[in-house]
Order: C-alpha cells, then sequence, then structure tokens
C-alpha cells in the first residue's frame, strides 16, 4: 500500500521528531495534540532543530521551508480520519492510547494503517480494541527521532504481511532502519534499556553513588553517551515508570520492580527534562544535580 498522508497523534518529544522526519522525508503530515501549547512548542522545535541542520549545512533554505510546508496541526483528533497511516504517540498510558483509537476508528478510511509508539504496552491489546488489528502495528522511533537511525517494528498477534512491509518500506524511506521485535512487554530496546536506568536509580537510592558518579561511571566507565540519569530525564521519568510498571505487570516478576525513588519523583512532578527538573535542575544554564 502506499502512504503519502500521514497523522500523528500527540505532539510532545516523539511527536515532534516524528512530524519532523516523515515531514523531511515529503511525507503530508497532519500533527494533532489535546493542547495549543504543545502545538505550537511542536513546531518551535521542529523549526529549531531545522536550523540546526541548515548552520551545518545538512539542507538548504528550500529544504526547510519544504520541509514546515508539508506539516499542519490541529486540535481535532478526527482530523486525521483522511490520512494513510496514523501514528500514535501520546502519553504512556493504556487508557490515553485506546480512547484516541476508539475515537478515531468511525473517522478513518478502511485501509488507513494504525500504528502506535508505544514505548512497551502490548500492541496485540490496543489493536484489539479497534476494528483492524491486521491493519495495526507497533513503529517505536527512539528519542531524538531525528538523530537517532533506529525503528523497532512490532507486530501485534493480527498484524497482517503487508502491513508489515508497508511500514518496513516507509521506515526505508525516511532513512532509518527497522529492527523487527515481538510483541512483548517493552519489546527489544527498552526491556534492555530501562531496567539498567531502574538500576541506576536504585543505585542513587541505596547510596552507592551520587548523581554525578553514577552519571560519569557509565559515560567514562561503559562509554554511553549519556549516564543513566541523564537519560531518565532525558525520557521523561512518567515514561521510564510506566515501561517499568508495564514490565512488572507484564512479567509478575520481581525483579522488574520500579525503584521507590523513581516513583516518589514521578509523584512529585519531577519528570525530568519536560517540567524542569528531575535527576537534574535545567533552571539554569548548565544542568545542575540534585542529588
Ligand atoms: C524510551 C524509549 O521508548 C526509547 C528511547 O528512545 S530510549 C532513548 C534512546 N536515545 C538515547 O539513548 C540517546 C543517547 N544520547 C545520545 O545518543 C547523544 O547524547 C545525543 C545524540 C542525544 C546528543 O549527542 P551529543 O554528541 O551530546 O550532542 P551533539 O554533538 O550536540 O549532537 C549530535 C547530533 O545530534 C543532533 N541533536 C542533538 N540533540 C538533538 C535533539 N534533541 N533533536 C534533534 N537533533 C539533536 C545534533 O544536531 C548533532 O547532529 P549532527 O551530528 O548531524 O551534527
Ligand atoms: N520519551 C521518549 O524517550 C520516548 C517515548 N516514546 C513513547 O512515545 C509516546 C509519547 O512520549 P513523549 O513524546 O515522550 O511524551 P510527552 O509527554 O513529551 O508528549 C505526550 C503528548 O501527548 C499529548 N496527549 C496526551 N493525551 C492526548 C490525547 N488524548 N490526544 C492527543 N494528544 C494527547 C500530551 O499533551 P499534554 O502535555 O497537554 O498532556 C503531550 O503533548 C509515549 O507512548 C512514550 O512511551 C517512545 C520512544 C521514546
Amino acid at each position: 500500500m502506499t502512504i503519502q498522508t500521514v497523522g500523528i497523534v500527540g505532539a510532545g518529544q516523539m511527536g515532534n521528531g516524528i512530524a519532523h522526519v516523515f515531514a523531511q522525508a515529503g511525507y503530508d503530515v497532519v500533527l494533532n495534540d489535546i493542547n495549543q501549547d504543545s502545538l505550537d512548542k511542536a513546531l518551535a522545535t521542529i523549526g529549531k532543530n531545522l536550523d540546526r541542520m541548515l548552520s551545518k549545512g545538512k539542507i538548504t533554505e528550500a529544504d526547510k521551508a519544504a520541509t514546515l510546508g508539508h506539516i499542519k496541526t490541529t486540535l481535532v483528533l478526527t482530523d486525521l480520519g483522511q490520512t494513510d497511516l496514523v501514528i500514535e504517540a501520546a502519553t504512556e498510558r493504556e487508557a490515553v492510547k485506546s480512547q484516541i483509537f476508539e475515537t478515531l476508528v468511525p473517522h478513518l478510511k478502511p485501509t488507513t494503517i494504525l500504528a502506535s509508539n508505544t514505548s512497551s504496552i502490548s500492541i496485540t491489546r490496543l489493536a484489539a480494541r479497534t476494528d483492524r488489528p491486521a491493519k495495526f502495528m507497533g513503529v517505536h522511533f527512539m528519542n531524538p527521532v531525528p538523530v537517532m537511525k533506529l525503528v523497532e517494528l512490532i507486530r501485534g498477534i493480527a498484524t497482517d504481511d503487508e502491513t508489515y512491509t508497508t511500514m518496513l518500506e516507509v521506515v526505508g524511506k525516511l532513512g532509518k532502519t527497522a529492527a523487527s521485535a515481538h510483541d512483548f512487554p517493552a519489546f527489544i530496546v527498552n526491556r534492555i534499556l530501562v531496567p539498567m536506568i531502574n538500576e541506576a536509580i536504585y543505585t542513587l537510592y541505596e547510596g552507592v553513588g551520587d548523581v554525578t558518579s553514577i552519571d560519569m561511571a557509565m559515560k567514562l566507565g561503559a562509554n554511553h553517551p549519556m549516564g543513566p540519569l541523564e537519560l531518565a530525564d532525558f525520557i521523561g521519568l512518567d515514561t521510564c515508570f510506566a515501561i517499568m510498571n508495564v514490565l512488572y505487570d507484564g512479567f509478575n516478576d520481581s525483579k522488574y520492580r520500579p525503584c521507590p525513588l523513581l516513583a516518589k519523583y514521578v509523584e512529585a512532578g519531577w519528570l525530568g527534562r519536560k517540567t524542569g527538573r528531575g535527576f537534574y535542575d535545567y533552571s539554569g544554564e548548565t544542568p545542575v544535580p540534585t542529588r
């Protein structure tokens, strides 16, 4: 099936990145959020990231204008009804995602492919609540989307071959590489990455090291580009907590229990970069460790 128009639900850090890469690859994008502020911020972020590429000579002014020209925004979810592909990238809560699909489905063309950018939630279960489980799959981009090469493609139990092949082709057109994952809690990347982050938070909680020493240890000792606490703040602590809970509930295994300190930070609204505070305080010029 040919994809030309793409609807994206949720204009947060992932939604804006996904809109950016589709628009840059020439797709027509309709970006939806419940909040006008989030839509405005998303367009500003895309503009800033395009400017960075422009200043490095990676794109031209004409490329920038063409990319922005491919993006429309809307607060009305059903405006996405006529698109060929819808990618849901709203908050990592199953009830939120299910509600979005329930509202959208009656307005879709029969051929539209539905995808979720979920970090961890069962694709099969999300798909089963729509009218088209065969045309539903997980399309999991990595953060920051314009930079990261990988997209995890997750087939639900009912996903058909045509949908998978179409999405494989789309990932190629975006200049990215796909890794196939079966539909188990948190798939591949987050099954491995987020328990490591959770363990780093336990290391902090138990006083084995402070924020600086833990991040330094993993950057210089294991060659990670970001320390695990810096990365947790970058991903969003609400998202990390949600992923740990999906792993914990999904496997019924205590090895996945979320660190109480992570839970406490989420309760406090200290969600990392996006709220200005997490394991670092982002209110000044450079991030300052909080513990
Ligand atoms: C939670 C999930 O469900 C799944 C996930 O996404 S898990 C998270 C996966 N992501 C990671 O692990 C990211 C780890 N961090 C990194 O790889 C790097 O720190 C980083 C790429 C983010 C930044 O790299 P850096 O070397 O510190 O910064 P910098 O040299 O300024 O930037 C490198 C490139 O990224 C670009 N970049 C950096 N941050 C960016 C952003 N937020 N958006 C867009 N582009 C960005 C820069 O323009 C630069 O591009 P070029 O190489 O083309 O010039
Ligand atoms: N952060 C990461 O590193 C990664 C995240 N993901 C996944 O991507 C998804 C989005 O995460 P992320 O972008 O980080 O989260 P953000 O919190 O940055 O963005 C989520 C956006 O969704 C909006 N939203 C909430 N409910 C609705 C709704 N009913 N309809 C439309 N928009 C809605 C939010 O609006 P408001 O703020 O107003 O509530 C917000 O703008 C999650 O499923 C997450 O697990 C996947 C890969 C990496």
